[in-house]
């Protein structure tokens, strides 16, 4: 079913509402792939992102309205009250219907895209005295409806890169940089409403971590250090027609603890030479990243909520700690903490790559160490090969149900 025409109009902060959720979109979007140890390497990471979750062929004209509405509140702009495609602007992927039909024969174009990678941006927030700084690197990919680009060399649909760059500056005097996921809403909500042939915008957002520098106890009022205990980033996608999809994202939380740390009773058979352990360094460096249900939240608050959850249930509290029987299980009390702690998440996946730090036998130097022949001093840092550790928690579909109608994209994967 077709809903629409949505009148097109520029984005505004006060009046911006989200249009329903297409459920073939929801049906159409397979799982993404597994986290690698490092995903950027094949090509930009929102690139990944945006393959990962986009349906095999997508058909920007179905507009099958039957799935789960939320009409929410974005906490920024993210108008999108985009306007359909205008009839001009489809096209086969082909200009002559003989070249078509020849082209479409033996290939298709099955994926397809373009954007500006790496846009760096330093916003700088100026009140009085005070100054609060947030810098980025932006990514932006653009899905055009028209192939002529790429089939026929017919340019009038791009959207040069360089244009792009110059939205983000723009867009960033004009309203500011709230975090990185406003932004991001806000990008896709300009290049879906500003351009009718774009079907698909997928922002990327990594966070330079600036903290403010303190002195004598006080924070320095325009004076910042760069001293990261993890690294943010996001991606915001959205279809035309569609909500977009929020993801938050954090990467290189690198944490160790000396003790409460065990891993025994795995199988035995005459593959393992691993003994059990009940006291060992456990050491990792998280990624994680997490769905949003909606866009009416404190994007801020909610990542330092998801770096809290991972340090306390890693590290515990601060005379004995936690007790960790595995990777696993730790991994999982973050991710449950997390879908506890902030209901606008709907799904949370983590990865925790076991930085082995193995002991050492050292008994051969006991005479010239002198001293017991037990070790629990000097370790071997290895980094390769590493166990990697990863799930994925969502909601269950009975806690849904009793959760509030904001809540979209029930199924959509990460
Ligand atoms: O916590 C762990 N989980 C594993 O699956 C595993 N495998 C391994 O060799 N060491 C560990 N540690």
């Amino acid at each position: 079913m077709r809903v629409g025409p949505v009148v097109a109009r520029e984005p505004d902060t006060a009046t911006a509402v989200w249009t329903p959720v297409c459920e073939n979109s929801r049906r159409a979007t397979p799982s993404t792939p597994r986290l690698c140890p490092d995903p950027t390497l094949a090509r930009p990471p929102h690139l990944a992102t945006a393959a990962a979750h986009r349906p095999p062929k997508m058909n920007p004209y179905n507009h099958d309205t039957t799935g789960l509405s939320g009409e929410v509140q974005p906490s920024y702009s993210a108008a999108v009250e985009t306007p359909f495609l205008a009839d001009e602007l489809r096209t086969s992927g082909s200009g002559s219907p003989k070249a078509a039909a020849d082209e479409e024969e033996a290939y298709e174009l099955a994926e397809y895209g373009y954007g500006k990678n790496y846009v760096k941006v330093l916003k700088v927030r100026r009140d009085g005295l005070r100054h609060s700084i947030r810098e980025y690197e932006v990514n932006t990919h653009l899905q055009l409806d028209s192939r002529e680009d790429f089939l026929q060399g017919v340019n009038k649909h791009i959207i040069a890169t360089d244009t792009q760059k110059n939205t983000v500056y723009v867009l960033a005097k004009k309203y500011g940089i709230k975090s990185p996921e406003a932004f991001s809403l806000l990008l896709c909500s300009h290049f879906l409403y500003t351009y009718p042939q774009v079907t698909e915008v997928s922002v990327h957002i990594e966070e330079y971590p600036w903290t403010r520098i303190m002195r004598d106890g006080q924070e320095h009022n325009h004076a910042f250090v760069m001293s990261p205990v993890a690294f943010r980033s996001c991606t915001v996608s959205q279809l035309r027609n569609e909500a977009p999809r929020i993801r938050g994202e954090l990467h290189g939380l690198r944490v160790l603890k000396t003790t409460q740390s065990a891993f025994r009773d795995f199988v035995q058979d005459e593959f393992r030479t691993l003994p059990d352990v009940n006291d060992r360094i456990f050491s990792t460096v998280v990624t994680a990243s997490w769905l949003y249900n909606t866009g009416s939240v404190d994007f801020d608050k909610v990542w330092h909520t998801v770096k809290e959850c991972i340090l306390d249930k890693f590290a515990g509290e601060p005379k004995e700690g936690i007790f960790s029987p595995s990777v696993q299980n730790t991994l999982y009390l973050a991710a449950k903490m997390v879908l506890d702690q902030v209901d606008e998440i709907e799904r949370v996946e983590m990865q925790m790559p076991n930085k082995h730090y193995n002991s050492l036998d050292l008994s051969k130097f006991q005479s010239t160490i002198k001293g017991g022949s037990e070790n629990h001093e000097v370790y071997q840092p290895t980094d390769k090969p590493a166990g990697i550790i990863h799930a994925q928690l969502e909601r269950s579909s009975k806690t849904l149900a009793s959760r509030p109608r904001q809540v979209f994209r029930r199924r959509a994967k990460l």
